[in-house]
């Protein structure tokens, strides 16, 4: 589906809206920004900085707790609180059994994180920005499109999930939209070292072969450009690189960098 106006235009008009105009709210004169990387690259972690500098801004992480105990989300189902399992562990376990299943759901909770109304807080900012930890574009564009080609996902169960995700972006549209993307980029080694310090035990096995596959996904998709993408507004989406090689979490002047890159560009949108 094509957008009624590039994003940039149809921010302006919907800021131009009252607040209480449904419209307003929901294709958002906030800013969306998803931030993008490897695993163990430090995204939870800028989130957190991001959180701390600009309180206002509205974080939306990544789903990860329920991946890990997934559950039935009716009331009624819930209330039952059954566990049925660690679908991230099951999926670095026996990825050829689970992958499909893990992307399916994966994709399900970032639609449903891209999806999220703004908060109260936000409601009242000046210059609202909401922040996705990943987005259903990497869902798709890094691990889908990896796994399938590392043989984990079948051509039927590849083709599925392709038709289902550009049905389901193509449904929602404008509510989804993002405006950019916050890519971190380290190297492969450095996300390794950075997953083995976290120790999440799910991840043990995980090797740098794994990570450099992850890290080329990333630079075709955002920095090389040569992903072949399915949505015209991502085709242009603006890209801010960030290099995260350097250890921030304990350096004040380096984080205050990446806070004023982050700031810069988001007024370049
Ligand atoms: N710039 C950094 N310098 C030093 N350590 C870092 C940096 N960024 C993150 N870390 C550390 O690396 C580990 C992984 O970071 P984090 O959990 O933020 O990664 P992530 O990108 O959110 O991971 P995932 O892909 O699994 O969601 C944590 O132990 C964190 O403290
Ligand atoms: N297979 C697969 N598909 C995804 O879409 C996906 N998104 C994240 N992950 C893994 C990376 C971290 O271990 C952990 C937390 O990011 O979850 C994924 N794994």
């Amino acid at each position: 589906m094509r957008p009624l106006l590039p994003l940039r235009l149809r921010r302006v008009a919907a800021a131009g809206l009252p607040r209480c105009f449904g419209m307003a709210r929901r294709g958002g004169p906030a800013w969306r920004l998803s931030i993008e990387g490897n695993i163990a690259v430090g995204k939870s972690t800028l989130v957190r900085l991001l959180g701390k500098t600009f309180p206002e801004w509205q974080m939306v992480t990544e789903p990860v707790a329920k991946w890990r105990k997934v559950q039935a989300s009716s009331s009624r189902e819930a209330s039952s609180s059954q566990n049925f399992g660690n679908l991230l562990q099951m999926v670095y376990q026996e990825p050829s059994r689970w992958s499909y299943t893990f992307q399916i759901y994966s994709f399900m909770s970032r639609l449903k994180a891209q999806l999220e109304p703004l908060s109260e807080k936000l409601l009242k900012t000046q210059e609202p920005v909401q922040i996705f930890e990943r987005s259903v574009y990497s869902d798709r564009y890094i691990f889908a499109k990896n796994l399938f080609e590392l043989g984990h996902l079948a051509e039927i169960e590849w083709t599925i999930y392709r038709d289902l995700h550009t049905f389901l972006l193509q449904e929602f549209g404008d509510r989804i939209a993002l405006h950019g993307f916050l890519y971190l980029q380290a190297t492969p080694k450095k996300c390794l070292e950075r997953l083995h310090q976290r120790g999440r035990p799910e991840e043990k096995a995980i090797q740098l072969k794994y990570l450099e596959q992850l890290h080329t996904q990333h630079e075709n998709w955002l920095v090389k450009k040569t992903t072949e993408v399915h949505f015209e507004n991502l085709r242009n989406a603006p890209v801010l690189v960030l290099d995260v090689n350097n250890d921030f979490e304990d350096d004040p002047a380096e984080q205050e960098e990446l806070m004023r890159k982050v700031k810069a560009f988001i007024k370049t949108l």
